[in-house]
């Protein structure tokens, strides 16, 4: 009576009913479908912004699925132990669910596989959230790439599969099984006062990230390869944030700006491109994961790096009182709104590493409590090219410098305006409600004297380079 036994469909950070091949595949067998999100100990470690708004959009998911008539089911525990009381309450016959790729998950996954097999039970993973797989890129020895343009090259010219549908019926259980309470979950979070502020700037759930997809092709990718250097413009896509719970998937953006690409329109190529970055990063989480917490290049172990966290300078980071502007405006920006622009992002992140010599996981792991577009991959590649040690790096010698960089990328002086208070007599909303968002604790006010900077770039600059130059390695 397999017939009649239901499909359990484990959600993770796929919270899509288009192009979700585990939920598409679960529905063509024509049986009932009980979708699953289970809360276990890989999300334990997550970031204060990431953990709050993965719980809003499962939340948001598993709205849209009760408006198919469906549900979503909520669970806390381990996964094994979770779905294998599941299929005893339902007599469910198969498991499906699309691969996730850190180390964690990949070890997860590959026990419950085993073990539901080991009792007969059909475990079936699909490719779901990457546009090529990190096995499928290969150099022509068939080894995998450490470098990103040649990994683009052959990335491009491979062929991607159509973007599946979303699936027209889910069939219900006869009994739907009991559910933990999703919302009390969901209000569970660390941001505290920070939920308010970031809430504004969020981008949540599939039609929302499907009609700035729209909007971004109609109205911005012309000129994307132009602007999207310039953090005060409105020039990028924005989808980093849906992306990294799966409410897009990176198939869905690639079909519809390679069909654009195609016909010639200017952006596209360069976005693509950026799009790769992405799966760039997976194909190195992948193959090397250690590049989550070690320097990717084992010889940087005995850099001499700050490794304090508590020391002034990285406070000054973090409060975004470094005295540079650029690096200052890119961190409250990722205060106030839980995004920083690409820009800022090396800016910040070259500032950090290179003249305030301070180990990058000290920048991860804030990055980690303030992105809501945090992405272990990215975070770790944009970090390790940044500080100079990982696959593909900015050479260390190649010191970013943030008065330059933001004469060139904020002529105007917009993007300064918009997050610096100190000094302007007509200061911007947003730089002025910083001084809202922060703690107390903090003890900043919009009218104190901008401060002086904590390291200048000439000694800064001066100082990273001679402890390179006398380096060990
Ligand atoms: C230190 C550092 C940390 C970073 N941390 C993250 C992170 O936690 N999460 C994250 O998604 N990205 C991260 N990035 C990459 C990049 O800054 C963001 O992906 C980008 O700013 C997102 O904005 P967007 O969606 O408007 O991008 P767009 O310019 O519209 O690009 C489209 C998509 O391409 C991908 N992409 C673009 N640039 C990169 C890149 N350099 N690396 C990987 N993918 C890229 C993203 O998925 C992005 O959504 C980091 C970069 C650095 C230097």
């Amino acid at each position: 009576m397999t017939a009649r036994k239901p499909v359990i469909v484990w959600i993770r950070r796929d919270l899509r009913l288009a192009d979700n091949p585990a939920l598409l595949e679960a529905a063509r067998t024509g049986r009932s479908v009980i979708p699953v999100f289970i809360a276990d100990g890989t999300l334990a470690g997550l970031g204060a912004a990431p953990e709050w708004r993965l719980k809003l959009g499962v939340q948001h998911f598993a709205e849209t699925l009760r408006r198919t008539g469906s549900r979503l089911l909520f669970r806390q525990g381990e996964a094994l132990p979770v779905l294998r009381a599941l299929v005893a309450e339902t007599g469910a016959t198969d498991v499906y669910w699309n691969r996730a790729y850190h180390p964690d998950e990949i070890a997860r996954d590959s026990e419950v596989k085993s073990e539901l097999k080991a009792i007969e039970i059909t475990a079936k993973s699909f490719p779901g959230n990457l546009i090529f797989e990190p096995w499928q890129v290969q150099t022509g020895a068939g080894g995998f790439y450490r470098v990103f343009t040649p990994f683009w090259k052959n990335a491009r010219g491979l062929p991607v599969s159509d973007v599946m549908p979303a699936p027209q019926t889910l069939r219900v259980p006869d009994h739907w099984p009991a559910s933990d309470n999703l919302a009390a979950w969901a209000s569970r979070h660390r941001m505290n006062r920070g939920a308010a502020i970031v809430a504004p700037y969020l981008l949540l759930g599939e039609q929302a990230a499907q009609h700035r997809l729209q909007a971004f092709c109609d109205e911005r990718l012309q000129d994307y390869a132009r602007d999207r250097d310039f953090p005060a413009k409105p020039a990028t896509s924005g989808l980093s944030e849906p992306l990294a719970y799966g409410e897009i998937s990176p198939r869905q953006i690639w079909q519809r700006a390679k069909v654009l690409w195609e016909q010639g329109v200017g952006g596209a190529e360069t976005f693509l491109k950026e799009l790769v970055w992405r799966e760039f990063a997976y194909h190195l989480m992948y193959h090397t994961p250690h590049i989550l917490t070690r320097n990717w290049r084992a010889e940087w172990d005995a850099f001499p790096w700050n490794t304090d966290e508590n020391h002034p300078h990285v406070i000054a980071w973090k409060q975004g009182r470094t005295g540079m502007p650029f690096v200052d405006a890119a961190m409250r920006e990722l205060y106030v709104t839980g995004r920083m622009h690409n820009r800022g992002r090396m800016i910040v992140a070259s500032y950090l590493t290179k003249h305030l010599m301070t180990d990058w996981r000290i920048g991860q792991r804030w990055f980690s409590d303030c992105l809501t577009d945090w992405d272990p991959a990215s975070n770790a590649m944009g970090w390790q090219w940044a500080a100079g040690c990982g696959p593909d790096a900015a050479p260390y010698f190649r010191v970013f410098n943030p008065e330059t960089q933001l004469q060139k990328f904020d002529p105007g002086g917009t993007y300064r305006h918009a997050w610096i208070a100190e000094g302007d007599l007509c200061a911007s909303e947003t730089a002025q409600y910083y001084f809202k968002a922060i703690p107390r604790s903090w003890h900043l006010q919009a009218g104190n004297t901008y401060p002086a900077p904590v390291v200048t770039v000439k000694d800064g600059r001066e100082r990273a380079l001679s402890a390179y130059e006398t380096r060990s390695f």
